[in-house]
């Protein structure tokens, strides 16, 4: 899926928060928004993945302008296509692990329906095997964190639009989601991130910078080995 901003601004309470950006995040690429805290990445995030409209300009999906797209379009590209993992991890903290995955259960909520091969599998990827059954709340950050992608991974995400995922975590998760978020990219899928971290940004394909004056995306490698 390619997710591409044209022209885009934000403007809230008379202040321009986002300001012309005009961007494409490609299938299978791995596409960092950079800048200084407050610089608008969040914000230009969230319109990338409909969440908020921009004051002007567009947005388009696979070359579709969604501007005119109502709530019941924006929910069908939240369920078939897009997936979030944000800063408060997005998590259903009352739900178990299995169900944060799938996101189905039957009618009364007593048991989780799904593919039970694939949610073992995307569990295993994340670093989350034996873990299905347990409440999320009981989850660390960097587990929560890992448990947004496996939703992502489950649901064969085509975008994914991610929020500083690694800003609290230790070394150890921190390369992990690393390494799970240019696995989803190398599936095919439209990763993008906002984010401080070094490390992070040297992993992706392209590095947007948000705000300031010389504002052009650098792509960083052309394709992946
Ligand atoms: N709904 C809102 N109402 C008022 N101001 C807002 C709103 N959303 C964002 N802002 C302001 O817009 C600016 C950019 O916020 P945003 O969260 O997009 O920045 P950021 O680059 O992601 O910051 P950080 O790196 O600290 O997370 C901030 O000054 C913020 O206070």
């Amino acid at each position: 899926m390619e997710v591409q901003a044209n022209g885009v601004s934000v403007v809230i309470d008379g202040r321009e928060i986002v300001h012309d950006v005009s961007l494409t995040c490609g299938q299978g690429s791995l596409t960092a928004l950079v800048g200084p805290s407050g610089c608008g990445k969040t914000t230009l995030l969230h319109c990338l993945g409909l969440l908020q409209r921009p004051t002007s300009g567009r947005v388009s999906v696979d070359g579709v302008d969604t501007t005119g797209w109502k709530a019941r379009e924006r929910r069908r590209f939240w369920k078939e296509s897009g997936a979030f993992v944000l800063q408060d991890y997005g998590v259903m903290e009352e739900e178990s692990v299995a169900f944060n995955v799938v996101m189905k259960s039957t009618v009364f909520g007593s048991r989780v329906v799904g593919d039970e091969k694939k949610l073992n599998s995307v569990l295993e990827l994340t670093g989350l095997t034996g873990r299905a059954g347990e409440r999320a709340s009981h989850l660390s950050g960097g587990e929560k964190q890992r448990l947004s992608i496996a939703r992502a991974l489950y649901k064969d995400a085509r975008a994914v639009f991610v929020d500083e995922p690694t800003a609290s975590l230790d070394e150890d998760n921190r390369t992990r989601v690393i390494e799970l978020l240019v696995g989803l990219a190398r599936r095919g899928c439209a990763v993008i991130v906002a984010t401080h971290d070094d490390e992070m940004m040297r992993a992706c394909d392209v590095r947007y910078p948000v705000g300031g004056s010389a504002r052009r995306a650098v792509e960083v490698r052309r394709s992946r080995q």
